[in-house]
């Protein structure tokens, strides 16, 4: 394959090369131990800004910078040592693309060569292709300014250099200050990149022709060879319902571009706002229906960040290629204690009393009060919620009987109930913890309120539309049921700003809760770590273990081309894939196949060493849903 073309690219050293700004660190070496140390750092600091956003000219702040400084020769090598260390995060990933093209890139900066030459010589770049001042020292080798006679210790330095320069073909600059773009300005380059990884100025930002967050991206939009198979910041995250903060730090640190909504978005906002969007995070209460996923052109991945998935069109976005991640343990035990709290709380009327307290009622009274040791719990639905539960409340010396469509372990003593009629019928307290699938809609309505004992119990805190609200309400009335805590409601409001409307409001030993039963800093906290690592582990590696939609693929890394392949479930697909590898003599690795009712996924590690028209083949398969390769 021919190597792609590159004009000639000329880019910044100091915050964009590297991290930081070259004089700013060597002041902070030179002033080690200055009594003034962080006030002369400071001033320095605030030079170097006015130099770079133009306020003040380049000469003056390079001239007062360096009054400041107080350096010598012998603080260069700690210098150069610790540059080495910040050089910036997609630069040093790349690196194999500056090897390759050593001879099209230069470094253009007002900077020293110095310290600039022994560490861009690492990436392979040569002396004559840095261009930069040179300190000048006295006797005793203090650092007592810069060589005047060299262009680019100059106003308009960096465009004289570039006269110099006299290259012949295009030319692209890339950097993160005003000289840089000055470049561009003066017609002498083509293009310019603001590089935004490390700071980004609005002046800078404005003027520029492309604004580029990493270097991934220049590589990404240039076509040229980069170490990341797609850049990371053109992945866009979008966040609903308020997930702990340390989600969106998550997918920031790892180069995604976040943008959360505090709320939910009901569906038409949300069919507005998906264009676009890679990851879609959200909580309970947000619908993901097929209307959404038809607007959703560049979905990848959705999150999740709670247990319920019921919220989710889950075969729609499995057809559209999307795996759905959830975070199934994370609030496990934050119900758990709540249910429990509830339970005691009911049992001990304080749902009416409390209230009365706070009007200066006094009203002790034993009437209708119980203990829960010896009771009998009634759990419907036994799974990781309602298990957890059962062992707690037996710890506290309630008898447990559970009901589940499926098979459980039965944990401690419980008993299992063959029906829910019998579980009903026998229980003092009844406590829902069943998934929010629609065949449970209204699964708890008149009929089953009737089976309970006269003066029973009953705990919702799995989803509203499992329960016929209006026939609970008439259960409490009656005073059949003794008391009710309910958690989630058919109809929740979106935000804390909106009204919440409900027959069970007012009703006495009703205790209702605005869907808290996972809102604790502990869940919250692990959900937002749990999930976006699970959806950055996919984006990285396929991996789709724990996804609730997708078959469940972890292969071990190697070194290797992955290719990702996402595909109806139909015969022959594999053996498509393969004729396609096989003609193209392409040597796979490793490869894992993996199907449910819907889709098929793949995972093929191949060498990395194969013509591009695999990977246009590949895509062309037929009945593929979504295909990437990742390396
Ligand atoms: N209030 C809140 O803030 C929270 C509510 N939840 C809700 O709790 C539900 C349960 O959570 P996990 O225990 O983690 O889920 P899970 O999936 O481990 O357990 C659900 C169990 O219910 C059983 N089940 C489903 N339909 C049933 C039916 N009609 N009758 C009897 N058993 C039935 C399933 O077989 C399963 O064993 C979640 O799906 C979610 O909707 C979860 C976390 C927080
Ligand atoms: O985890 C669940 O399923 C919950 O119901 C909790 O939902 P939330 O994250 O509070 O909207």
């Amino acid at each position: 394959m021919a190597d792609p073309q590159l004009p000639y690219l000329l880019i910044d050293f100091d915050s964009t090369f590297t991290q930081v700004e070259g004089l700013d660190e060597l002041a902070d070496i030179a002033l080690q131990g200055h009594p003034d140390r962080e006030r002369i750092v400071g001033e320095i600091r605030a030079l170097t800004d006015s130099g770079m956003n133009g306020s003040i000219s380049f000469s003056e702040s390079l001239r007062r910078r360096l009054g400041l400084l107080s350096a010598r020769r012998e603080h260069l090598p700690l210098l150069v040592e610790q540059l080495k260390t910040k050089v910036s995060d997609s630069i040093v990933r790349n690196r194999g693309f500056f090897e390759q093209f050593r001879g099209r890139v230069y470094i253009v900066s007002s900077g020293f060569r110095e310290f600039i030459e022994p560490v861009v010589a690492d990436f392979g770049i040569d002396a004559d292709h840095v261009l930069a001042n040179t300190f000048t020292y006295d006797a005793d080798g203090r650092i007592t300014g810069f060589d005047p006679e060299n262009v680019l210790s100059q106003d308009g330095g960096k465009i004289e250099q570039l006269r110099r320069l006299d290259l012949q073909g295009k030319v692209y600059v890339m950097g993160d200050g005003y000289t840089d773009y000055q470049m561009r300005e003066s017609g002498l380059a083509d293009r310019f990149y603001a590089f935004t990884e490390n700071v980004s100025r609005d002046a800078v930002v404005a003027r520029a022709d492309e604004v580029v967050p990493t270097f991934d991206e220049f590589l990404y939009q240039n076509k040229l060879p980069m170490t990341l198979s797609y850049p990371k910041n053109r992945i866009r995250v979008l966040l609903l319902e308020n997930p702990d903060a340390r989600a969106a730090e998550l997918f920031r640190a790892e180069g995604y571009q976040v943008e959360s909504v505090p709320g939910g978005l009901d569906e038409d906002e949300l069919v507005e706002r998906i264009e676009g969007v890679s990851i879609l995070g959200i909580r309970s209460k947000t619908n993901v229906t097929p209307r959404v996923l038809e607007a959703a052109n560049r979905l990848i991945a959705v999150g999740a960040f709670c247990i319920g998935t019921n919220q989710i069109d889950l075969v729609g976005c499995m057809q559209k290629g999307v795996p759905v991640f959830n975070a199934p343990f994370s609030n496990t035990r934050s119900v758990v204690e709540l249910a429990l709290g509830e339970i005691i709380v009911l049992a001990r009327r304080i749902p009416e009393k409390n209230p009365k307290m706070h009007q200066g009622e006094w009203d002790k009274s034993a009437k209708g009060s119980f203990e829960i040791r010896g009771k009998k719990l009634g759990i419907v639905g036994y799974g990781n919620i309602g298990s957890q539960l059962s062992v707690v409340a037996e710890a506290v010396g309630m008898q447990v009987y559970y009901y589940d469509v499926a098979e459980k372990l039965q944990l401690g003593n419980a008993v299992k109930c063959r029906t829910l009629q019998e579980l009903l019928q026998q229980v003092d307290v009844v406590t829902l913890h069943v998934d929010g699938r629609k065949d449970n809609t209204n699964l708890i309505g008149a009929k089953e309120f009737a089976l309970m004992k006269p003066g029973a119990l009953f705990l919702n805190n799995a989803r509203g539309h499992v329960v016929d609200v209006p026939a609970l309400a008439a259960a409490l009335r009656s005073g059949h049921l003794g008391g009710a805590a309910v958690d989630v409601f058919p109809h929740e409001p979106k935000t804390n700003q909106e009204v919440f409307e409900s027959e069970l409001r007012g009703l006495p030993n009703v205790l209702i809760t605005p869907h808290i039963g996972g809102s604790t800093a502990e869940a919250q906290r692990n959900i937002a770590e749990f999930v976006p690592e699970r959806i950055m582990s996919y984006i990285n590696t396929g991996n789709t273990q724990q996804s609730v939609n997708f078959p469940n693929i972890q292969l071990p890394q190697q070194q290797a081309h992955r290719l990702i392949h996402i595909h109806a479930n139909v015969p022959g697909v594999l053996a498509r894939i393969n004729n396609v590898l096989a003609n193209r003599h392409v040597n796979i690795l490793g490869q894992y196949l993996k199907t449910n009712e819907h889709i098929g996924y793949v995972i093929t590690d191949i060498d990395k060493e194969y013509e591009q028209e695999v990977i246009g083949e590949l895509r062309k398969v037929e009945h593929t849903i979504k295909f990437r390769v990742l390396y």
